[in-house]
């Protein structure tokens, strides 16, 4: 096909190049960064480290091999770097000095998982998150003769049951040498920062006395290495995203808030300053209603991303948060408590790195028009933005495909940002036919991603509509919170204004109209055809049908409590009044159900309800299930069956359309 008529297909993951997590070198004249890719034979993901010089722009492969090779991480003086290493039966730390020669092992293990590590000020010791696992070896491969279950949290989507064990806290010298312990914690170190002065480290865990019931109750310590002590730092309860220490060591910094007992992201993450003397605390970031958690869904584009704030001076602090479709960077003046963005157009920061001085910040970027890259952020004289990897630009100039158009429509009480992508060669005059995606979280956002799926769609010639209706976040805590006890209304209402005004538009056939979603999105698709006829088929995923089983059987299921304020066992009726399935006498819409079988966040169980309750009545309806899947399939499933996933609705919609 020529290069006008090559357009996006669901193979084209195997094109795409995945950078992330850009860690720019001390002095700003060097950035290593992650990229995955997809070994297409052994149909596994693999990540390579890559370095790309800031000045001359070259780009060269830092690591190479068929492992995961992720968290770059430089010490002060740029001699050394650090990354972690993940193959088949071993996770290791390993260590670059001076840029030369074979990394050398700081860590090797074979009965643990090394997640996190950070220098400490003085560069002489590293702080490491370990996960030991309960067994190991060969042990590790076969299944138990049973399973003794204890804890409420005994599950997690995509690692399967949970290590008794928690993640626990360690430290080494940076040159090598025993790993010494410092938690010995019940429940996981989930974020650690060394203090100002490398004489202690501040962690955060979970020490409720009930953990799993109050998973958004997390404390932090301090551990002082001279004393050996752990000292609480006191703050009321809720969840904590990172901790941050400035480089004075007058304050700890924070992600989170003091609402526990909320939805999972209805209540917006914030900046919060703790001054260490007084323990008073301070949100940074209350004045703009935005959450700093990365909540941005795409299929390229990680969500969930944890970035701390960093410090570009002792009192200019960098952070992003989401916001309307993006996530902009900001900066915040400790002293006058302005906030200027830095970066605030139609994009992305996923993360960010900053040079010694400030004035070199590494940017993961997505943004709508490419699959995300590396931008280098100079703040010199001037403020100057720009584009230091190009690594699917190759595959973007053999396709032809549109950039999503913007709309703000209005419904009820709300404009719900929405984007409208177009097929290539669109013709004004023609009637298209229309699928609304609809997004899961619910407290996530579409946004300024380039989205693989909807591209896909597109180039079959569907005119894609995907919005970010009430529940969504970005917008604010009342809207987040909008759908709080009730999860389909006002969203229903936001969707159908969306669709009626894309109607309006005249390019689109109303009687060709499709809607699909995942999780939550796969809930609200289940929903909309319960409640309308007016879509000529629908494709559910991930989905949830019924609340009163989701709350006992996913792995976070009774997080429903904190939005419908009560339990199934005690209020059925509430639980039954907002399940897709109570309903599912009024679904007449030809129906896919597509589902992975080790989906521990909406388990298969849902699927299986509605497909049951769907063909008992002889409704047109198909059951697709993905085996060894989890709940991410869609973004992180084995590759193949990916594609498989996409190529089925494109079958599904196309026979239909
Ligand atoms: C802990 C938790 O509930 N996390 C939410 C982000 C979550 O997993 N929600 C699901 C019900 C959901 O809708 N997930 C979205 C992000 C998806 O597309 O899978």
């Amino acid at each position: 096909m020529s290069k006008q008529e090559k357009y996006v297909s669901p193979e084209d993951i195997y094109d795409l190049q995945f950078p992330s997590d850009p860690q720019i070198s001390p002095d700003g004249k060097k950035v290593i960064f992650v990229k995955k890719w997809i070994h297409k034979k052994e149909q596994k993901y693999y990540s390579n480290l890559y370095s790309v010089d800031t000045v001359r722009g070259t780009v060269v492969q830092f690591t190479r091999g068929e492992q995961k090779d992720i968290k770059p991480r430089w010490n002060r003086n740029g001699k050394q770097l650090l990354f972690i290493r993940s193959t088949q039966n071993k996770s290791e730390l390993l260590s670059f000095y001076g840029g030369l020669g074979e990394p050398m092992p700081l860590i090797s293990l074979e009965d643990g998982d090394i997640q996190d590590l950070a220098f400490s000020p003085d560069d002489k010791w590293v702080a490491v998150l370990i996960q030991k696992y309960d067994v190991s070896g060969e042990d590790r491969k076969k299944e138990p003769l049973k399973r003794d279950i204890d804890r409420l949290f005994y599950r997690l989507d995509g690692e399967g049951f949970r290590q008794k064990r928690a993640v626990q806290l360690f430290i080494v010298k940076s040159r090598g040498g025993r790993l010494i312990p410092i938690t010995d914690v019940p429940r996981d170190v989930t974020d650690f920062a060394w203090n100002h002065d490398g004489t202690g480290i501040y962690y955060v865990t979970n020490d409720h006395e009930d953990p799993d019931r109050h998973m958004d109750e997390e404390s932090i310590f301090f551990y002082s290495l001279k004393e050996k002590r752990h000292v609480r730092i006191e703050k009321p309860a809720g969840p904590i995203g990172w901790v941050q220490a400035d480089p004075e060591g007058k304050y700890l910094y924070f992600a989170g808030h003091f609402k526990p007992g909320h939805s999972w992201g209805a209540v917006n993450s914030e900046i919060q300053q703790l001054h260490l003397e007084t323990g008073e605390i301070h949100s940074l970031t209350a004045s703009l209603d935005r959450t700093t958690d990365m909540v941005t869904l795409g299929d390229i584009t990680p969500s969930f991303v944890k970035q701390k704030a960093l410090f570009q001076t002792s009192e200019d602090l960098l952070f992003t948060v989401s916001s309307e479709g993006a996530n902009p960077l900001f900066k915040f003046n400790i002293l006058s408590g302005e906030i200027t963005p830095l970066l605030d157009g139609p994009e992305c920061v996923v993360s960010f790195s900053m040079s010694r001085d400030g004035k070199n910040i590494a940017v993961h970027l997505a943004q709508m028009e490419r699959p995300d890259e590396i931008w280098l952020l100079e703040l010199n004289s001037e403020k100057h933005f720009r584009r230091i990897t190009f690594l699917n630009d190759e595959y973007m100039s053999s396709i032809s495909c549109n950039v999503p158009e913007e709309y703000h429509i209005p419904s009820d009480n709300a404009v719900i940002q929405s984007w409208v992508l177009k097929p290539p060669g669109f013709n004004s005059k023609k009637k298209y036919p229309l699928l609304l995606q609809i997004h899961g979280g619910p407290r996530a956002q579409y946004g300024y991603t380039w989205f693989h799926e909807m591209q896909v769609f597109a180039a079959a010639g569907f005119v894609v509509l995907y919005t970010n209706p009430q529940g969504s976040q970005g917008y604010g805590h009342a809207f987040a919170d909008a759908i709080t006890g009730k999860w389909a209304e006002p969203a229903m209402n936001d969707l159908m204004a969306a669709v009626d005004y894309i109607l309006e538009l005249g390019f689109v056939d109303p009687e060709q109209c499709f809607v699909t979603g995942g999780s939550y999105g796969g809930y609200m698709t289940n929903w909309v055809i319960s409640h309308t006829n007016r879509f000529k088929g629908a494709v559910t995923q991930r989905s949830i049908c019924d609340l009163s089983s989701f709350f006992g059987t996913s792995d976070t299921g009774w997080d429903l409590e904190a939005d419908f304020h009560d339990v199934p066992w005690k209020n059925p009726e509430l639980y039954k009044k907002w399940s897709p399935i109570t309903y599912a006498d009024q679904i007449d819409t030809p129906l896919c159900i597509i589902h992975s079988e080790n989906d521990l966040r909406c388990p298969v169980e849902q699927a299986e309800q509605l497909f049951v309750r769907l063909k008992y009545d002889k409704k047109p309806v198909r059951l697709v299930l993905f085996p060894e899947e989890s709940h991410g399939l869609s973004r992180g499933g084995r590759p193949d069956r990916r594609v498989e996933r996409l190529k089925l609705m494109l079958e599904e919609f196309r026979v239909k359309s």
